[in-house]
């Protein structure tokens, strides 16, 4: 069984990801992650971010390691996990996300990992598992994702808000909701909340 759960930037996609997962005793995997490490190993090179020929052979050695509790992402035996999150890659990570051989590469990896599993990002239930049988799609207005992410960054909330909605903006071809997804505005609800809603669907 494959679970998605698709939204905009900061909605709460890997939050609540891993917190269905857990509760259903199985792996989440979060698409964004492997965008953010090409990202990371693009400026880490100083490659142009806008030519998949200088970042496809920066690839080879990258892994995910889906766990429930939370995803790690490697290149070779080194953990890029905890830069995958800077203001940085932010930055740059939707000008990687728009190369259709990079989105190929992604949609690799996660085809490639057992079923089951729940899948988060933009375009899980979409595009990469179009047939997975529950979907949903998370939203909330830019400034309570702000206020929600000021809580984890240094910056302030007109900022991050701002930030957030150039990234929405330049996402926005991937980000569509799947037509059978079930749309939740987790502008109102806890993160408690959100993840019993999908659970409940789910039973
Ligand atoms: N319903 C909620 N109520 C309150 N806080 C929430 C809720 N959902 C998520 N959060 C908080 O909002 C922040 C962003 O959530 P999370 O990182 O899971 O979002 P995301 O969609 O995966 O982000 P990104 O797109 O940047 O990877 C986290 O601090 C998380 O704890
Ligand atoms: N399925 C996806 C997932 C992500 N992206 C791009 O990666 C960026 C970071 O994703 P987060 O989930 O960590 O916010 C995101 O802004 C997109 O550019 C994507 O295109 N498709």
């Amino acid at each position: 069984m494959i679970v998605t759960i698709d939204g905009v930037a900061a909605s709460g996609k890997s939050s609540v990801s891993s917190g269905v997962a857990q509760a259903l005793g199985v792996p989440y995997v979060s698409s964004g992650l492997l965008y953010r490490a090409v990202t990371l190993l693009g400026l880490g090179a100083g490659a142009n971010l806008a030519d998949p020929a200088a970042l496809l052979p920066l690839l080879s050695g990258v892994r995910l390691e889906p766990l429930a509790s939370g995803n790690r992402v490697w290149n070779a035996d080194h953990d890029l996990t905890a830069d995958l999150h800077s203001t940085r890659v932010d930055t740059g990570v939707s000008v990687v996300a728009a190369l259709p051989e990079i989105r190929e590469w992604v949609d690799a990896q996660l085809r490639a990992l057992p079923a089951p599993l729940v899948a988060e990002g933009r375009d899980m239930g979409t595009n990469v598992f179009p047939h997975a049988p529950h979907k949903f799609y998370l939203t909330a207005s830019p400034h309570v994702r702000a206020e929600r992410r000021a809580r984890e960054r240094p910056e302030d909330i007109p900022a991050i808000e701002a930030a957030l909605t150039e990234r929405d903006r330049l996402d926005t071809t991937q980000s569509a909701p799947a037509p059978d997804a079930r749309v939740i505005d987790t502008g109102p609800l806890t993160l408690k909340g959100v993840i019993d809603t999908i659970l409940n669907d789910l039973r």
